[in-house]
């Protein structure tokens, strides 16, 4: 039921005109990456998979869809017996993925596969727009642990949750979200709120009250009052009794102020004070730009909390995918299909598609080209050209190649084994190993080559000109 009313009327439509048998192919992509960003993470294949496998309507469905007039008794007895029996290929969660990139491709009845684009697209374009962002304030700290803690920011409890998975793939070590981490195995980590402090009658209490009932977890904030001539030596007077006890005291997180400053101040507090290996989180309204900045400083922050930047992707919060029909068949013979438009920009690509990555011997990725199912790619070298200003081309030699796509679902069954989220976080960290620093430069980065192969711009210009034509006739 997670759908717009409209793939439902279709569905009706399509069986009532006799059509609904005919095969679709579907392909799920983006045409822009957030502002600023130079490539996306793909994520959410796993709800993805958990959606189809689970795709029925019940009693109560049906009950509620017939109370709304629109729909006819038969259609809806079809429903009940409604299962995803098609193809999905799909690019594994954690893959660097481009514009036009089909992430999704689904294979099927146009009944079947016309009801998914809704529920998709809602799954993937958040996920990996989420991944994406936490990639990107991962990469800002360089080298320092991210900690998420948007939950209370994030837009509704599921995205809060899958915000918090989508995060993780894209590297983030630990969540504020209990329910993210039970669910998905996500590390929970956390430190305290103001109230706590502000709840005792005097900071070093509450630094002690904390201390003694978390003695190994003690991460204590440090600006209520005032950071250095309060939160950080009450830190590291019940840091050193911890000590003494033979506990390990974690450190201290700053939350309002200069983070640089405030950070490099309280290093050499803990440092003179013995408390070398203490940790100094900074949060506050962070995101990739103030991270850079602030790290840009000098600053002496180990881990970064980061909330409302991170879950509600703040500076560019919706991520454009669409699912467009590509081919229409009967049998399993496939006619290529186009949707022209006035924007060059929404022009479809035709087809069965498949998109092939290439490497150079040292295992950095060179170009993507989305090319027709069918078309190889061994000779030793290939010259691509751009599909807009096709006289830019680049010719690539002594490459290996990879095509991204994956079989997920044949014939309705799942042939796809889904990974652990901590291996598809490893797998995304050694996809962004492939790209060059350009490609990944937090500002203004290199546009990477995404091109059609020769088939793909070919039929593509073909189906143009056969679309233009029928105009002209009709015209004329
Ligand atoms: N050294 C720095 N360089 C750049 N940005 C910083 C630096 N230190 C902190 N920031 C960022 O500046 C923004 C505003 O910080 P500011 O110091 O005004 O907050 P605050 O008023 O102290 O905190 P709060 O309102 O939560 O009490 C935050 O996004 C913070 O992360
Ligand atoms: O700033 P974010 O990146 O969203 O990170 C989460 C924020 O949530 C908490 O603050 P709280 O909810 O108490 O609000 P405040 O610090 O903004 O007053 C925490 O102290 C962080 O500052
Ligand atoms: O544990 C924390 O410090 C935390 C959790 C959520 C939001 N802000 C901070």
């Amino acid at each position: 039921m997670l759908t717009d009313l409209y793939q439902l009327t279709m569905m009706q439509g399509y069986r009532a005109n006799g059509c609904w048998e005919k095969e679709a192919v579907f392909d799920l992509f983006f045409r822009t990456l957030p502002p600023g960003s130079g490539y996306a993470l793909a994520a959410g294949l796993e709800q993805v998979v958990g959606y189809i496998e689970n795709l029925h309507f019940d009693e109560d469905d049906l009950k509620y869809l017939s109370s709304l007039n629109l729909f006819q008794k038969d259609f809806l007895a079809e429903l009940r017996q409604f299962r995803f029996t098609g193809d999905i290929d799909a690019v594994p969660e954690g893959s660097v993925v481009f514009p036009y990139e089909p992430l999704v491709r689904v294979k099927g009845r146009i009944f079947e596969a016309q009801l998914l684009e809704t529920a998709l697209l809602n799954l993937v374009n958040f996920e990996t727009l989420i991944a994406t962002k936490a990639s990107r304030v991962v990469a800002a700290t360089q080298g320092g642990a991210v900690m998420e803690f948007g939950l209370r920011r994030a837009q509704g409890p599921d995205a809060g949750t899958f915000g918090a998975r989508a995060a993780f793939i894209g590297g983030v070590k630990s969540t504020s979200n209990v329910l993210a981490g039970e669910r998905y195995g996500i590390p929970v980590s956390g430190t305290q709120a103001h109230s706590w402090i502000q709840c005792f009658s005097s900071e070093l209490e509450a630094f002690r009250a904390y201390a003694k009932t978390f003695p190994d977890q003690c991460l204590l904030l440090v600006d209520t009052y005032n950071v250095l001539k309060s939160g950080v030596p009450n830190a590291i007077k019940v840091g050193l009794e911890l000590e003494k006890e033979g506990h390990r005291f974690l450190g201290i997180r700053i939350d309002s102020g200069d983070l640089a400053y405030l950070s490099r101040q309280a290093r050499r507090m803990l440092d003179e004070a013995g408390l070398k290996q203490a940790i100094i989180v900074g949060s506050n309204d962070l995101d990739e730009e103030t991270i850079w900045a602030i790290r840009g400083q000098g600053a002496a922050i180990d881990a970064w909390g980061v909330g409302t930047h991170l879950i509600t992707s703040k500076d560019a919060p919706s991520l454009g995918g669409v699912y467009k029909l590509a081919a229409e068949g009967e049998k399993g013979i496939f006619t290529p299909r186009l949707k022209v438009s006035e924007n060059t920009a929404k022009i479809t690509n035709p087809g069965i598609k498949k998109v092939v990555r290439f490497y150079n011997r040292e295992g950095k990725a060179l170009a993507d080209l989305i090319a027709l199912e069918e078309e190889e790619f061994n000779s030793p070298a290939l010259t691509i050209f751009d599909p807009v200003q096709t006289w830019k081309r680049k010719t690539l030699e002594d490459f290996r190649t990879r095509e991204l796509l994956v079989p997920v679902f044949r014939g309705g069954r799942r042939v796809y084994s889904l990974p652990e989220l901590t291996e598809i976080q490893k797998y995304a960290a050694r996809e962004l190993d492939t790209l060059w620093g350009e490609v990944k430069r937090l500002a203004n980065p290199h546009r990477y080559i995404v091109d059609l192969s020769a088939g793909l711009y070919d039929l593509k210009q073909k189906l143009l000109r056969e679309v233009n034509l029928g105009l002209e006739e009709r015209e004329g």
